[in-house]
């Protein structure tokens, strides 16, 4: 049994949704289906998810809400109109989304969540109804009724253990079985979504439970590259990874796979192949549990931007024991997350996304640490960007240090901060944001480029 994930470009339109159902009745073992909210179809377009919210935020202040409303029907029309389904799929989708209009009026704090969810719920809606109309069986199935259960989480939902066992049972149902992806519910029965890009983590879980062979993830692109297409043209495709590679490179920037989606794949040792929608006779990207030796030790670079520095130095820092625990715990007490804090003796950077540590936390969080801590200095570097290049055995390998600053001297980009840390797969590197583009290049032409 295959279970297989179509994101947002892939249901954009009543035309991308042929392809998918194509995809999905060219090979019987394609039986359980997670979509996504419909996505861009075109650079300039708006996803549905993103509508949707506007719309929520609209609701929650009080302003014309009515612009917003009008074009998330309007995409379920088109869409609707498009595959020549029946009148009753599109007032479905809309009575949800007007249902969820109500709890947001009536203030009850999982109308924002049941909102959001909209837009998965309405694509699973038109594919199963669709598939029907090709004499296929399809299945709308609810993540309550698959079996999907979550804790509740600030910014995304995390998925609980029981939940694997319920979707195991999912084996036993005939047909093809359409999930909304993005969203699960709590033991009390509240819908809560994943983080932004969730779909792909309902895929990994559902294919996790139903022990699946295989996790497809259709997308708009062939494979995964070495590098974001957005810096490099044409960059090197990946024909296989790890899961510890896919992990660390897409938990660094590679947009085409939710970091948090490996996890549950991982625990169930489940291949998982990234295919695109628009070229499904391509072979993808296949991530598996292990891989033979490869000649090249570095086999991606990721990179995001958005990141701050805070510096802390203070003398002899080094001798001074719980000065790194009461750093993290005023960090800890204003509610503001961090990614890594590397040290050196006297000093030690934590850097943090900008958006966890906003302006107005920012003058607390300086003025404890220096009341609290009596450093010698503090200071907060915004607009980060940080790069990880990414290869099983790359930090058992002489001389890749060395060739990555080489690559950051010839961009003329100064290096703020090195992490090989605790990773054995990857290295960091922070540079100030506007050096990002010219030292990913630089990295590529050193570690991919005709040798
Ligand atoms: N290293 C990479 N390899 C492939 N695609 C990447 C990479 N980094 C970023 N991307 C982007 O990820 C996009 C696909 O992800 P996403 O937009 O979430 O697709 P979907 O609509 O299928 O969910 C690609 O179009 C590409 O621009
Ligand atoms: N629609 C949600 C969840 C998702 O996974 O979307 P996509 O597959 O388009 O990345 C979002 O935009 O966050």
């Amino acid at each position: 049994m295959k279970v297989v994930k179509f994101g947002g470009s892939s249901v954009a339109s009543g035309n991308q949704i042929k392809k998918i159902t194509g995809i999905i009745t060219s090979d019987e073992k394609r039986r359980v289906i997670v979509v996504s909210a419909p996505g861009k179809r075109s650079s300039d377009d708006v996803k549905v998810t993103d509508l949707l919210i506007q719309l929520g935020d609209s609701l929650q202040i009080g302003v014309d809400h009515e612009e917003a409303y009008r074009q998330v029907i309007s995409r379920f029309e088109e869409i609707v109109l498009d595959l020549n389904l029946d009148e009753s799929v599109l007032r479905e989708v809309q009575r949800k989304i007007d249902d969820s209009i109500a709890l947001i009026r009536s203030e009850d704090p999982t109308g924002i969540d049941a909102l959001k969810a909209c837009g998965e719920d309405g694509s699973a809606l038109v594919v199963s109804a669709y598939l029907q109309t090709l004499g296929h069986e399809g299945t709308y199935v609810n993540p309550k009724e698959a079996g999907i259960l979550v804790k509740d989480q600030p910014g995304g939902a995390l998925v609980l253990e029981e939940s694997f066992e319920r979707l195991y049972k999912l084996r036993e149902r005939q047909g093809t079985l359409v999930i909304p992806g993005f969203f699960g519910f709590t033991e009390e029965d509240q819908l809560v979504t994943f983080s932004r890009g969730g779909s792909d983590i309902t895929g990994s879980i559902v294919a996790a439970g139903v022990k699946a062979d295989l996790y497809e993830n259709f997308t708009d692109v062939d494979s995964v590259f070495c590098v974001n297409p957005m810096y490099v043209e044409n960059p090197r495709p990946l024909t296989s990874l790890t899961y510890r590679e896919m992990r660390e490179l897409s938990y660094a920037g590679f947009g085409v796979f939710h970091d948090e989606a490996l996890i549950p794949a991982f625990k169930e040792k489940i291949p998982v192949c990234i295919k695109n929608t628009n070229n499904p006779t391509a072979p993808g990207t296949m991530i598996v549990a292990e891989l033979p030796e490869r000649e090249e030790h570095v086999v991606g670079i990721a990179s995001d931007e958005g990141f701050l520095n805070l510096y802390v130095s203070k003398y002899l820092m080094n001798r001074e024991i719980g000065f790194g625990r009461r750093l993290l715990q005023i960090l800890e007490d204003e509610g503001v997350s961090f990614e890594h804090a590397p040290s050196g003796i006297d000093d030690m950077s934590v850097i943090i996304r900008e958006h966890h540590l906003p302006k107005d936390k920012e003058e607390i969080v300086l003025q404890r640490i220096n009341d609290e801590l009596q450093v010698d200095m503090v200071l907060i570097e915004r607009d980060m960007a940080m790069i990880m290049i990414v290869g099983e055995g790359m930090n058992q390998t002489i001389g890749i240090a060395s060739s990555a600053t080489s690559a950051f001297q010839e961009a003329g980009v100064n290096i703020e901060m090195i992490n090989q840390g605790s990773s054995e797969v990857s290295m960091m590197f922070g540079v100030k944001s506007e050096g990002l583009g010219p030292a990913v290049q630089a990295l590529y032409k050193v570690f991919f480029g005709e040798k």
